[in-house]
């Protein structure tokens, strides 16, 4: 049977805590913490169960550290308790209250209760309640009350006189056991940096790794150390400490940033906790291709359940659309509008169609008939492609419709957590701006391609004849070319709005072209004069020191 170490009595909520955690665990109580962490280190009990956070208290320092004190043992879980503190006292005492008797902690639970309710009574905290009510109850205090769970008052014998005192109270409590825990899938890590050395810009330094990494953070505090006054911070990371991206970045940052080996201490590894409202329970895809995966396999470590379904999957199209909560559409665009029709219709009110493609007025249109008005309906075009690491500040259009509902908004606070650039568009305003941002440079890019082979210029020529300028056309061609043709070509053959770009674009290279084969220089520099005037001065200043980054950025000898 596993022993247990609690700080505080039973029936206390710690007690509560441990039992969820090992409802077979005999469970032992301590007064000190110093007690339970002899107990621990000793070999007298196998786990300790100590609050670490409470959502009206904040941060329970002291025991968050304790395995860094202890110089043993692993953060392996969390145990997340509502909290209902209520007020009792010895029956039949109907005087008026003068004292109030709880912890440190409780007090600092309800303080603003007590300021409201009780402004006159004098609170007293104490460190064992039991030993409390016992000499309430021998010298009859009949001006006594006491503030605990309802259980513990209840299991004293003394009276509920009021319950839930304070409302949305909730406490976490950390499990520590000998052995890190093994990754689930859906973990968090937890850090503490030694007392760091003064050096400019290192907490920006930090959190920038992490960032670049895409690795979210859960929490960041900051302390001082008691005797040197340097910076401690304390860091909860998503992800298992196994995972290769998250020792990645411990190695830089203890090698490159902090410079010091072994400054960051490991607490402990540990299945996430939610303390926030989760709606979806369940994502399906439609199509098993390379975008799908992605998005699943980040889903997947958000704790969501997934499932990727084809044409050839085990697990068909139907068969997932029976039990989960989100429909993702993601074939290619060309048959995005087919797909719809064949599988809307087996859609339950309740659930949502998101419709993951670079074309959206005609696949709206195609969901809104195809699902029952109960059924949410959004489409999103992610602006990268599946061998991005990270969706960090790239773009995503997002086209809601009079149907996108709380699961359309869960799927967006989604791509916002993981840094997306999240830009609403109607229907049609999606369509046109692909024409520039995804038809015309696809089209300029296997243009360029097709006219290079043709005149048989190769790597060589490229390399030694290109301006700063032409460079940017190479680059795009390069992207273009380095990724599925097949994507691409879907691109170029979209419906919608975005064929008016292609089609002035390839009109007015006739108009220019013409002119510089008769010569008409003037002509040629007032029509790119009249452009330029057309042009936000600053958005051209700003675009053309970017460029000049990137001719630094490609003049570093590693490129
Ligand atoms: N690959 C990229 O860079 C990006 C793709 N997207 C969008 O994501 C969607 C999917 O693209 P990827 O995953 O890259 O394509 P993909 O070609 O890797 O996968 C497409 C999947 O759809 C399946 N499929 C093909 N024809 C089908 C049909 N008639 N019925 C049912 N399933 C069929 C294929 O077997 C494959 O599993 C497209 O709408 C694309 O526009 C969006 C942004 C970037
Ligand atoms: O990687 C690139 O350059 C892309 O442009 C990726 C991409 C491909 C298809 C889309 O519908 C959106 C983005």
């Amino acid at each position: 049977m596993p022993v247990i170490a609690i700080l505080g009595p039973i029936f206390s909520n710690s007690h509560r805590a441990a039992s969820l955690y090992s409802p077979s665990a005999r469970i032992v109580e301590y007064q000190q913490v110093t007690a339970l962490q002899q107990a621990f280190v000793n070999g007298d009990a196998d786990y300790i169960v100590l609050p670490v956070y409470n959502t009206r208290e904040g941060e329970i320092k002291k025991n968050r550290h304790l395995v860094e004190k202890m110089g043993c043992g692993s953060w392996i879980d969390n145990i997340i308790l509502p909290i209902n503190l209520s007020l009792g006292r010895l029956s039949k005492t109907p005087g008026q209250i003068k004292i109030i008797i709880s912890t440190d902690s409780v007090f600092r639970q309800c303080h603003q209760y007590i300021n409201e309710r009780f402004p006159e009574v004098t609170r007293m905290a104490v460190a064992d309640i039991g030993m409390a009510i016992e000499d309430i109850r021998a010298e009859e205090r009949d001006q006594y009350a006491i503030i605990e769970s309802e259980e513990f008052i209840r299991e004293h014998g003394l009276d509920l006189m009021i319950r839930e005192l304070v409302p949305h109270n909730k406490t976490r409590y950390a499990v520590i056991g000998k052995d890190i825990a093994l990754a689930t899938g859906y973990d968090a890590t937890a850090f503490i940096t030694k007392p760091l050395r003064d050096r400019v810009g290192i907490l920006s330094d930090i959190l920038g790794e992490f960032t670049r990494r895409g690795i979210n953070i859960l929490d960041l505090q900051s302390e001082n150390d008691i005797k040197t006054q340097k910076l401690r911070i304390y860091l909860e990371l998503e992800g298992h400490m196994d995972s290769p991206n998250l020792q990645g970045a411990l190695a830089v940052l203890e090698n490159k940033i902090i410079q010091e080996e072994g400054a960051f201490r490991l607490l402990g590894s540990f299945p996430r906790v939610d303390m926030r409202v989760k709606n979806i329970h369940s994502f399906g895809f439609i199509g098993s291709g390379a975008m799908s995966r992605w998005f699943a396999d980040r889903l997947g470590n958000e704790g969501y359940e997934t499932f990727v379904t084809g044409r050839s999957t085990p697990l068909t199209p139907r068969e997932m659309i029976a039990k989960v909560d989100v429909v993702m559409v993601c074939v290619p665009i060309s048959v995005t509008a087919s797909t719809i029709k064949q599988y809307g219709p087996l859609l339950r009110d309740g659930q949502a169609m998101i419709i993951l493609a670079g074309e959206s007025e005609r696949n709206i249109a195609a969901a809104m008939e195809a699902t029952s008005p109960g059924v949410e309906v959004m489409f999103v075009h992610n602006l990268w492609g599946p061998q991005a690491l990270t969706m960090k500040d790239k773009n995503v259009n997002v086209v809601r419709t009079v149907r996108s509902g709380s699961f359309s908004s869960e799927f967006e606070a989604f791509l916002y957590k993981h840094g997306a650039d999240i830009h609403h568009d109607t229907e049609s305003q999606h369509d046109l701006l692909m024409g520039l941002g995804q038809k015309l440079p696809t089209a300029i890019s296997i243009a360029i391609a097709m006219t290079l082979h043709e005149h048989g210029i190769g790597r060589e020529e490229i390399e030694s004849h290109s301006t700063l300028t032409s460079i940017y056309g190479i680059l795009a061609m390069a992207r273009i070319h380095n990724q599925n043709s097949r994507t691409y070509a879907e691109i170029m053959a979209t419906k919608g709005e975005g064929w008016k770009i292609v089609e002035s674009f390839k009109e007015n290279l006739e108009k220019i072209s013409t002119l510089a084969e008769q010569g008409k220089i003037g002509e040629l520099a007032e029509i790119m004069d009249v452009s330029a005037a057309a042009m936000d001065r600053e958005f051209l200043e700003t675009k053309m020191r970017q460029a000049k980054a990137v001719d630094e950025i490609l003049a570093n000898p590693g490129f």
